[in-house]
């Protein structure tokens, strides 16, 4: 630990004045990490591959921040080792750096799933090491404070873990702590499942080649929640998504599911099966957010009224202002229909959940609490073929992920993202800020 905690205050443990904190793969994360750590006055020794050195060297020269040539020279050096690389470059990556590590150092990840970063710790880490892995439940430029952060003691000294969250304190963040099992299934009950439902929407918009705020039918906060959220996650690398979807265990189910529900429900819609739709769907309601005698959701909306209908990419008219068009909100249908299937209760995730988890959470609760909003939804989901070619196509994207993930095809997963991130790609400046603000003012006034 650099001076300025050490100096003003009493260190945090003893020998915190020396202790270094490494961290391996300068991405977003790693630098987010590297930039809050130093700031509080943590030794920091940090390397991405060999040939960004130079760059990285000159981007920190004022930080206190030292850029080392690799991850050798950064395990041999530090206490406290964190992986930032990608999720499915960690075998590699580990296996490579582990035998450099310190003798009785620390050693984490913030991979997004943490079965093979457990695997790549257990496999190649020498036996003398300790293992307390983390995760941010929350992108690199949300503000950490607040903010969900597990830790998982895997392998560990009560010393060592209580030297991990000292230094990690200074995030601000809710420590949450799980086993990498726990970690698994709940985040693919509410990261993974989530993001198959935005990157279906993306598709599908992409497929009849809209922009959706272009139009004159998706206008309202539903509608800046999805068109919001779906340009926030393809304005992002690839990888992420694709890692915590592929490669946790726990998620192949619940992305099935979820393009199960998304199918059987449009046919329910298509072949006008009113009564089937109905009773599904309010069996569903009553599974997920219990029955109206014994609600499961909070006094208070998760949504805070208004908030979302401000921050539309195109102002709507007058008369859409009044009367939006009526959506019969496929994907928040089978959302539902699939939380049920799996006997999840979102609201017990609550406390493990990233800020665009709780938005659809969000969104999802207001479609089924508000009055006459559901029976709306199903009768234009019966009635009206508004919306029909995006559902067909929202449909097929669903169960295109599904099968990516069911048969862990990286690259063909890479390819369907990339290709649709590229339609939306002229749209992302300016789109990317009004999520961000969108999501900050749910945070901030969700809070009240
Ligand atoms: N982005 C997010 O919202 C969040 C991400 N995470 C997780 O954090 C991890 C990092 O994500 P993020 O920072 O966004 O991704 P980035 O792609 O921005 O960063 C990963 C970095 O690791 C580098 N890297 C790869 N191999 C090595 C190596 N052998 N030695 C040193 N560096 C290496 C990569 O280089 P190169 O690009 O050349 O491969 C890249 O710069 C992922 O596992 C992700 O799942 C967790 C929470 C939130
Ligand atoms: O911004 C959000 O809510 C995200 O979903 C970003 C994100 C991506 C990967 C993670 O492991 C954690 C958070």
């Amino acid at each position: 630990m650099a001076s300025t905690v050490a100096s003003s205050t009493a260190p945090p443990f003893p020998g915190a004045e020396d202790f270094a904190v490494g961290l391996i793969g300068m991405g977003d994360m790693g630098k987010m990490y590297a930039r809050r750590l130093s700031s509080a006055g943590w030794r920091i020794l940090a390397c991405d591959r060999d040939e960004k050195h130079d760059e990285l060297v000159k981007e920190f020269a004022n930080h206190n921040i030292q850029i080392l040539r690799n991850g050798h020279l950064v395990s041999r050096a530090s206490n406290y080792i964190i992986y930032s690389v990608e999720a499915a470059a960690i075998g590699r990556v580990v296996a490579q750096y582990g035998p450099s590590t310190r003798l009785g150092a620390i050693v984490g990840g913030q991979t997004s799933c943490k079965d093979p970063e457990i695997k790549a710790f257990e496999e190649f880490l020498p036996n003398d090491v300790d293992i307390v892995s983390c995760h941010s439940l929350h992108g690199p430029n949300v503000d950490p404070h607040d903010q969900p952060l597990v830790l998982i003691k895997h392998r560990a000294s009560d010393e060592s873990f209580a030297k991990v969250e000292a230094v990690l304190r200074c995030l601000g963040s809710k420590h949450v702590y799980l086993t990498a099992k726990e970690h698994d299934r709940i985040t693919a009950d509410t990261q993974a499942v989530t993001h198959a439902a935005f990157l279906s929407m993306g598709k599908a918009w992409h497929a009849t080649k809209q922009f959706p705020w272009e139009g004159t039918r998706y206008v309202g906060g539903i509608e800046n929640v999805k068109i919001n959220l779906m340009l926030r996650i393809y304005a992002q690398k690839w990888h992420v998504y694709a890692g915590l979807a592929i490669l946790n265990p726990e998620a192949h189910k619940q992305i099935n599911q979820f393009a199960r529900s998304t199918t059987e429900l449009f046919y329910l819609m298509l072949e006008g099966r009113r009564d089937e739709l109905r009773a599904r769907v309010y069996a569903a309601k009553d599974k997920v957010f219990g029955r109206d005698d014994a609600p499961k959701w909070g006094d208070k909306p998760l949504l805070p009224e208004g908030v979302v209908d401000r921050f539309g990419l195109n102002p709507p008219t007058p008369l859409q202002q009044i009367q939006p068009t009526p959506n019969n909100h496929l994907s928040l249908l089978a959302m539902v229909d699939c939380w049920s299937a799996l006997g999840i209760v979102p609201f017990d995730h609550m406390i493990c959940s990233t800020p665009l988890f709780r938005l659809w959470l969000g969104v999802t609760e207001h479609l089924f609490r508000t009055p006459g909003l559901l029976d709306e939804s199903l009768r234009v989901g019966l009635e009206d073929a508004t919306f029909r070619r995006d559902d067909l196509h929202f449909t097929i994207a669903a169960s295109g992920w599904a099968e990516c993930v069911a048969l862990r095809q990286f690259e063909t997963w890479r390819e369907r993202f990339a290709v649709t991130q590229k339609f939306f790609e002229p749209r992302f400046e300016g789109a990317v800020e009004v999520g961000q603000a969108m999501i900050r003012a749910v945070l901030e006034e969700g809070g009240k």
